[in-house]
């Protein structure tokens, strides 16, 4: 079962319906965990993509909507410093690839990446990192000294498949990042909620990059920032799932929300 959500958008050009624009609208589809994990599965079974590519396309939208609302110029501190928290899974693989680009868009990163999957994709990530000269911390620092070094916290520590009660560890992490005053970006989901129903005592990021489509406990989001990013799905795969996707102006490839 799916839901929606309050945010509407005019339709597409080209609708097939003889409505003025203006009275044509649609809400974007706010997906279940098991959804989006069918979907996932999809773009790789049914749709021939590989996981290395989806993620690039992932990481390169999280590090542009980073950019399009914390611009270099606006950090508060001397230097553009930013904390990039990586977990376990393929959401841990975007904080790495987003931390690739933030580097190349004139931030400084540093990656904190405590749970290493012995894969060949999370290895060649984090090496690229290396040679983009990122720093890697060996443990999380506490609340205090990251209000001081860091201007933003990236969280890239769980995703849609987030489960069960979080078991370290990540739980003394998130436990520092409730604390911390900085502003949080949450990728895909802020790290601890439940995919579907949130969390009433957990992270309240500033910002929400919700990738493919957001699930459902983005509408629980009351950051300032809430984007969609990832944009590389099919017509027949959004047909069927009924994403009822805004369009993405021009070439790029973040929209806000
Ligand atoms: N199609 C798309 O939209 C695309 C999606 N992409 C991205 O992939 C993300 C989904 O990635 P994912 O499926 O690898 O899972 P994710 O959420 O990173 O976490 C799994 C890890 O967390 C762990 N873990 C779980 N529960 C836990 C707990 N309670 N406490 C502690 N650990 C726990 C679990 O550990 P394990 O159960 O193995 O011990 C496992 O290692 C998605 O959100 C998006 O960011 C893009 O890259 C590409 C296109
Ligand atoms: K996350």
């Amino acid at each position: 079962q799916t839901g929606t959500c309050p945010a509407v958008f005019t339709h597409k050009k080209g609708c097939y319906s003889s409505r003025p624009a203006s009275t044509m609208s649609q809400t974007i589809k706010y997906l279940g965990q098991e959804e989006a994990q069918h979907i996932d599965e999809e773009l790789f079974t049914e749709y021939g993509f590989s996981v290395d590519q989806l993620m690039e396309l992932a990481g390169l939208s999280c590090a542009t909507a980073i950019t399009r609302a914390y611009p270099v110029t606006s950090l508060v501190k001397a230097t553009s410093s930013l904390l990039v928290i990586c977990g376990p899974g393929n959401n841990g693989g975007d904080g790495l690839v987003c931390a690739r680009h933030l580097k190349l868009f004139g931030y400084e990163p540093t990656i904190l990446y405590p749970k290493r999957p012995n894969k060949p994709l999370f290895q060649g990530l984090t090496t690229q990192c290396q040679k983009m000269e990122i720093p890697f911390l060996t443990e999380m620092p506490e609340a205090q000294v990251i209000d001081e070094a860091y201007n933003l916290v990236i969280d890239a520590i769980f995703g849609f498949s987030f489960k069960g009660a979080v078991r370290e560890p990540f739980g003394s992490i998130l436990e520092v990042l409730k604390k911390i005053t900085v502003p949080i970006a949450s990728i895909d989901i802020p790290s601890g909620w439940d995919v579907e129903q949130g969390s009433t005592d957990g992270l309240q990021p500033d910002m929400l990059i919700s990738l493919t489509a957001p699930k459902k406990s983005a509408s629980l989001f009351r950051g300032r920032y809430h984007y969609l990013g990832g944009r590389f799905v099919p017509p027949g795969l959004e047909r069927k799932y009924q994403l009822n996707l805004p369009q993405y102006p021009d070439t790029d490839c973040v929209l806000k929300l």
